[in-house]
């Protein structure tokens, strides 16, 4: 399957593999490239060479067949690939819901970060196997790996929550996540 299900859903049983955080039955499954995310890494110059160049794929998210409908829960499986664009670890476009409604993450392999931003707060959350990371509403969220392996994490989230993309381009996310000598450092969002 690779659609959203249509109402009424029936009892899901969902088959997961760990080895490959796969899912069976799967639905919509989402690919992002470096050309997808426009106005997000502070290198400008470096993100136009590579968008332009061989457009690498950043991260993909698979979907379970659960619909983003009122009364739902989705569920996805989203995989950052690792790699940085001048320094700026890859990372999601970060969202806030438009229906201010909470979410759960689970680290599945490799290690990253959940980064929160609520326009005057930011708050960091390492991410690793086992970790569950909440994100509560009001708090516009984007995930980054700072590893060199994939990091996937398994989401669920209210199926009428929503994703407003322009509210990052408006308010920014509060920190960048950098490439450092220990691994990864945090900066203010507007000095990268
Ligand atoms: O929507 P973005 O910011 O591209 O990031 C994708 C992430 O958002 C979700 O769609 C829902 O929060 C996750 O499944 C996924 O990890």
């Amino acid at each position: 399957m690779t659609a959203f299900a249509t109402p009424p859903i029936s009892p899901l049983r969902i088959s997961f593999d760990p080895a490959t955080a796969t899912i069976e039955p799967t639905g919509p499954i989402l690919t992002r490239r470096m050309s997808d995310l426009e106005g997000l890494f502070a290198d400008q110059t470096e993100w136009r060479r590579s968008a332009s160049g061989d457009d690498p794929v950043v991260y993909t998210v698979t979907s379970s067949p659960v619909p983003e409908l009122d009364r739902e829960l989705p569920q996805s499986i989203t995989t950052i690939l690792p790699g940085d664009c001048g320094g700026e670890f890859h990372m999601t476009k970060g969202h806030q819901h438009p229906d201010p409604q909470g979410e759960i993450y689970l680290g599945l392999t490799g290690v990253g970060g959940l980064l929160l931003f609520d326009g005057e707060r930011t708050e960091w959350i390492d991410m690793a196997p086992g970790v569950i990371g909440y994100i509560p509403p009001h708090w516009a969220h984007r995930s980054v790996n700072v590893g060199d392996e994939p990091y996937r994490f398994l989401a669920v989230y209210p199926g009428r929550a929503g994703h407003d993309y322009q509210w990052v381009l408006d308010h920014g996310m509060g920190a960048r996540a950098l490439r450092s000598p220990n691994g990864y450092e945090l900066a203010p969002y507007e000095s990268a």
